[in-house]
């Protein structure tokens, strides 16, 4: 797992790692790091220019003890001083004893102005995790013309102006092309829309392991091993019954494709066997004479180990309603989609026994929140976390960084395979019967969810490859997803 932790739980892990160790050593180790990182993004340091933005606190420092150490290695190197009044004396000292310059950015514009523009590399030290909403004017006008100046743009320890704990964007902030982050990463690294800010992440390792693990981490990225560990591979004694059968309640008269969107997620996505009930029974068994179909109820459909509900079900009409209160009321795993979630008693969702993994994508996170959709997107952690709660249910929210949430109110995964090719219709419904199957084989709900959208991002990359894809194509590709991941 790539974890990250909350940015008061990594200040007391500092502070107990700084008891022990001789006072600066950190900042020391965390400049070295960032120094080799720029080193390696410049290629060749002798003779580079590069330029430093310089904040009053310690991310101000780390920046000028590696642009020192990068002055020495034959850099021209100069510190644009955001706040001169409040600098960090060490940090300056060091800089000018290697043979860097220093300019005021509050008084001397053009002069700050200038080096920025003229970077070949522009080091953001304006804030870390000290740093308060988005940049302030004066920083803000230095950010953006790193953003002009076409240099490499390397962010100390995080993109200054973003929230390194919620992944907010709420004014201005620096875009990086690299992140070199210290000790842990910050959730905000990886969550949108921040981690869209961070460009490539490189962590220093400051010895802050030990001290960390009396915490838990706030947002946990699962990585190809730990992926590899919970995928459902049958046995010897497998049987399809053991693999685990799926229930799918999905598709209308009107929206017929989404149970057949559905069906191929779960019998691509490694289910024993489907058994689909509804509407869409014909369009179904045309595509997978392996389906076992019928049309309803859905207590006459036969055993399953977990239902999926709610793909294209449409307006709730007919005999939709019943056969989602009836899939609610199952007494296994059930995973509630798009039309479902709207249609969903949500008292009824949370009174249910087994555990249930509703899949919204920010729009109807949104409408079952009562916020607008904006802000959703805004703070994807927190409405993730919120309607887990509300819902006392594990909570997957879609989108450019797909999260799962428990309802426990723990780690928050969060998905790294995700592609924007994947934002085609119908993809959402190849991922619940993906996932869906997955609750069927015995997964966990969180562990189900964080499978699913691996393996879902995974197939949608290997499909499109660079190209546009549809969600047929994303559901083919999840046996060469499997694949990947087993070869890890
Ligand atoms: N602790 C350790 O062991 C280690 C820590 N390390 C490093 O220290 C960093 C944390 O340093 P920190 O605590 O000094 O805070 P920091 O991020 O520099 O910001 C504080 C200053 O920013 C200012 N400011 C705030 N908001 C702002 C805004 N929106 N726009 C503009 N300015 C804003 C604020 O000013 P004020 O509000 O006081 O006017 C305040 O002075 C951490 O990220 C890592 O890089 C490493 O060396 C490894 C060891
Ligand atoms: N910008 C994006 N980056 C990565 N993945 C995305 C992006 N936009 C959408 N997706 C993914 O595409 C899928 C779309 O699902 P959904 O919105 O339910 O579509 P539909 O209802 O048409 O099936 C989800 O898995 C979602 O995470
Ligand atoms: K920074």
């Amino acid at each position: 797992m790539r974890t990250a932790y909350r940015v008061e739980d990594v200040r007391a892990a500092e502070r107990a790692l700084m008891a022990r160790v001789p006072e600066g050593a950190l900042m020391q180790r965390a400049a070295a790091g960032l120094a080799a990182a720029c080193g390696q993004l410049l290629g060749k340091v002798y003779g580079a220019r590069v330029a430093l933005l310089v904040g009053s606190g310690d991310n101000g420092g780390d920046a000028l003890y590696a642009g020192a150490r990068l002055a020495r290695r034959g850099a021209g190197v100069t510190a644009v001083l955001l706040s001169p009044e409040r600098v960090h004396g060490g940090g300056v000292a060091a800089l000018r004893g290697a043979g860097g310059r220093v300019v005021d950015g509050s008084g001397d514009l053009p002069g700050a102005g200038g080096a920025v523009l003229r970077a070949d590399l522009v080091v953001d030290g304006i804030v870390g995790i000290g740093g308060k909403g988005g940049l302030r004017p004066g920083a803000a006008e230095l950010a953006r013309a790193a953003e002009e100046s076409g240099a490499l743009v390397v962010a100390v320890d995080l993109p200054s102006g973003v929230d390194a704990d919620t992944g907010e964007v709420r004014g201005a902030a620096v875009r990086a092309d690299a992140t070199v982050t210290f000790g842990a990463y910050k959730p905000g690294l990886l969550v949108d829309p921040a981690r869209e800010y961070a460009g490539a992440l490189r962590l220093v390792d400051i010895g802050l392991g030990g001290e960390l693990s009396a915490y838990a981490p706030a947002v946990e990225a699962p990585q190809y091993a730990d992926v590899a560990r919970l995928l459902p591979v049958p046995g010897g004694e497998s049987d399809k019954y053991r693999r685990g059968v799926l229930g799918v309640v999905a598709g209308s008269a009107r929206y017929p494709g989404a149970a057949v969107l559905a069906v191929a997620g779960a019998l691509r996505g490694g289910a024993g066997a489907v058994r689909y009930v509804g509407p869409a029974a014909d369009a179904v068994i045309a595509r997978f004479p392996e389906a076992l179909v019928s049309a309803g109820p859905v207590p006459k459909a036969g055993r399953v180990q977990a239902w999926v509900v709610g793909p294209g079900l449409g307006d709730g009409h007919g005999d939709a309603g019943e056969r989602l209160r009836d899939v609610v009321a199952a007494d296994v795993p059930v995973l509630i989609d798009a039309d479902g979630l709207r249609l969903a008693d949500a008292s009824a969702v949370r009174k249910r026994g087994a555990p249930t993994l509703l899949t919204p994508h920010a729009g109807e996170a949104a409408a079952l929140l009562g916020v607008e959709r904006a802000e959703v997107e805004a703070s994807r952690l927190d409405a993730v976390r919120e309607l887990a709660g509300r819902y006392a249910a594990t909570v997957l929210l879609k989108g450019s960084t797909t999260l799962v949430a428990g309802a426990d109110g723990g780690v928050v995964r969060v998905n790294p395979t995700g592609t924007a090719w994947l934002a085609t219709a119908g993809s959402g419904d190849v991922l619940s019967g993906l996932a869906g199957a997955l609750l069927a084989a015995g997964l966990g709900a969180r562990d189900a969810g964080a499978v699913g959208a691996f393996l879902h991002g995974l197939a949608g990359r290997l499909a499109a490859e660079g190209a546009p894809v549809g969600a047929q194509d994303v559901a083919e590709a999840l046996p060469a997803a499997w694949r990947d991941v087993r070869r890890g």
